[in-house]
């Protein structure tokens, strides 16, 4: 059913923008597409205008062909490349390129930072984040079968675990993949949120062990598991990636940041993913689960959306 145009009041449209632009933009894209028009009251709820218009009448259904068939080309390549990046650092563990521990960081590192970066492949639609998402999905589902022992597949459990039980792949590495895929449905490539998000636990999270554990010696006071140089360097790094991916979907257009207060904006939310991440609560909730979460909080806070 499509939405009925209602002209809202400027503040009743400023409210409508902030207060439901992230519900109404996660679930409800496949009734609208973006356009600047009034507030619209719907089925659905309230959509800010900068968001919503029913599907437009006189696009043709050739353009959805199109769009279709460009989100399944760019979803068949990004499952490639997920495949070939574990298949390439189980080959480099294989021949004693790099050891596993390492391999393994870098594969969490790389996974999730090539998957944000592989977004402005997929089209215009509204639909393109759903099919985004279908990558971390499938591989959630390969990481479920090969936990479960249904049918282990050697490649993925050396790649991927710490010690080679395929159980291991039902923690960290599941968490992971579905923040991927929570990041690409509710947030996308127009929304700070999610990206910096993935920064955070894939970018900083990843090198705060491989640094923690090289240069590591003074321990955190209240962790001792964990120690200060593995946190200044996820500071630091998912710093430094967070403002990347904020400028790279800045220049293609994706986002209109206001680079005054960004900078104190993401030193804000990277302190508190850092802060979380070093607290003594791994045995109970996955960094992969407090870190995605936390920086979502503190991001959808300070940025709005
Ligand atoms: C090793 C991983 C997580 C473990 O985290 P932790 O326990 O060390 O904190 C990462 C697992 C990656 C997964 C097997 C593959 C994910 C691929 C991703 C959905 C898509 C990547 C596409 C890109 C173009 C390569
Ligand atoms: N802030 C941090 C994080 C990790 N680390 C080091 O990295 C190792 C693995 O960290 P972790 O338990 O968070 O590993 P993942 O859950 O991220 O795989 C720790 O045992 C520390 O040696 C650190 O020194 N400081």
């Amino acid at each position: 059913m499509a939405a009925a145009a209602l002209p809202l009041s400027p503040i009743s449209h400023q409210l409508c923008r902030r207060s439901n632009r992230f519900w109404y933009k996660a679930l409800a894209p496949r009734f609208c597409s973006p356009v600047s028009s009034p507030c619209y009251i719907g089925v659905k709820g309230i959509g800010s205008s900068s968001q919503l218009r029913p599907r437009h009448p006189l696009i043709s259904s050739a353009a959805s062909t199109d769009y279709l068939l460009h989100d399944v080309g760019a979803t068949v390549a990004v499952l490639g490349g997920a495949y070939a990046l574990v298949l390439i650092f189980e080959s480099l563990t294989k021949r004693d390129v790099i050891p596993q521990r390492l391999s393994r960081k870098l594969v969490h590192i790389l996974s999730g930072l090539l998957f944000v970066l592989s977004w402005p492949i997929f089209s215009a639609s509204t639909e393109a984040r759903y099919f985004a998402a279908f990558v971390p999905l499938v591989n959630g589902l390969r990481l479920v079968v090969n936990g479960l022992s249904i049918s282990p597949n050697s490649t993925l459990i050396k790649s991927v675990t710490r010690e080679g039980r395929p159980e291991e792949l039902l923690k960290g590495p599941l968490f992971y993949v579905l923040a991927l895929l929570v990041a690409a449905v509710f947030f996308w490539r127009d929304s700070p949120t999610g990206m910096i998000s993935l920064a955070m636990m894939c970018g900083g999270d990843g090198i705060a062990d491989i640094m923690g554990r090289k240069y590591g010696s003074y321990k955190i006071p209240y962790n001792p598991r964990k120690s200060l140089a593995g946190s200044i360097s996820m500071f630091i790094f998912g710093f430094c990636i967070s403002i990347g991916l904020l400028y790279y979907y800045s220049s293609l257009g994706y986002l209109h940041m206001n680079w005054e207060t960004t900078f104190t904006r993401v030193v804000i939310v990277s302190l508190v993913a850092t802060l979380v991440e070093s607290l003594p609560i791994t045995d109970q909730i996955d960094d992969n689960v407090s870190v995605p979460l936390a920086t979502i909080l503190a991001a959808y806070i300070s940025f709005g959306y």
